[in-house]
């Protein structure tokens, strides 16, 4: 476990959060963990495992519980709310739960405008989130006309477009063809931000995430370096985490 980084250079660190839902049923227990500026980190983990509600403490979706987070520095709390929902952007599975405009770029546009953008600087704003995702053809279009993999990337601008410090993806590759898991793994590496990624596919952690966690029941149960963490075996069938049949998770370059 890697504890006590350097607060300045820490984007997130979570310290002894445990939480139970209202009916009793405790999902977190006293996790621990930071991740520094510009890391790239998977969280995975079998399913029931606690990674939404680790993700939804992140920006105070989800609160209550034992233990802090914070986000550049700040408590995740109710005086420092907004900054924090600012700097932690969260890209949720389904596209279709972040977009609800008529248009694209009203749908990037929605974010900056309500935290005070306006005129050419919010143009510029959601100008830049649509070319960073390769998007930016589309800003006329209505979401609801463009493919699922599109969505995906004009949801992943809608965040971007509050500049974050944190970039929180849950399962970004699923429901996505070969080339547009890609493609959104090109756009996720050549970002300059902290990204925090939910995954089952772990060919895709590999790829993109030099750091994983793999949480179980409620705790984190290893914390190191992707590749190591998928060749290890016995660590794999001890939290229900299976590869690809066939996938030699040696013979994968890491992007840098
Ligand atoms: N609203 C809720 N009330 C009570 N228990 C809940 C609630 N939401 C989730 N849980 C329970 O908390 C545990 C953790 O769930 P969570 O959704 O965080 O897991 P997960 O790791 O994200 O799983 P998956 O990979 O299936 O998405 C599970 O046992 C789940 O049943």
């Amino acid at each position: 476990m890697r504890g006590g980084m350097d607060p300045v250079t820490a984007s997130l660190e979570v310290t002894g959060l445990a939480f139970a839902y209202p009916d009793g049923h405790q999902a977190l227990f006293g996790v621990d963990f930071s991740i520094a500026r510009g890391e790239r980190v998977a969280l995975l983990g079998p399913n029931g495992a606690g990674k939404t509600t680790l993700v939804l403490h992140l920006n105070g979706i989800l609160s209550g519980g034992v233990g802090t987070v914070k986000v550049a520095g700040l408590p995740v709390d109710r005086k420092h709310m907004a900054e924090v929902r600012r700097r932690v952007g969260i890209v949720f599975q389904d596209p279709d739960d972040q977009l609800f405009m008529p248009t694209v770029r009203e749908d990037v546009a929605f974010g900056p405008a309500a935290a005070g953008l306006k005129g050419d600087e919010l143009e510029a704003r959601v100008r830049t989130a649509l070319e960073r995702v390769g998007m930016a053809d589309f800003a006329g279009r209505p979401p609801h006309h463009l493919s699922f993999g599109q969505r995906r990337r004009v949801a992943v601008a809608t965040v971007l477009a509050m500049e974050p410090e944190i970039l929180v993806l849950d399962e970004p590759s699923s429901n996505l063809d070969p080339a547009s898991r890609r493609e959104l793994a090109d756009i996720l590496r050549s970002l300059d931000v902290t990204v925090l990624m939910v995954t089952h596919d772990l060919p895709y952690a590999l790829e993109l995430c030099p750091r994983s966690l793999i949480l179980s029941e409620g705790t984190i149960a290893a914390d190191g370096r992707t590749a190591e963490l998928l060749a290890d075996d016995e660590l794999m069938r001890a939290h229900r985490l299976e590869l690809p049949f066939g996938f030699d998770p040696r013979s994968v370059t890491m992007g840098a």
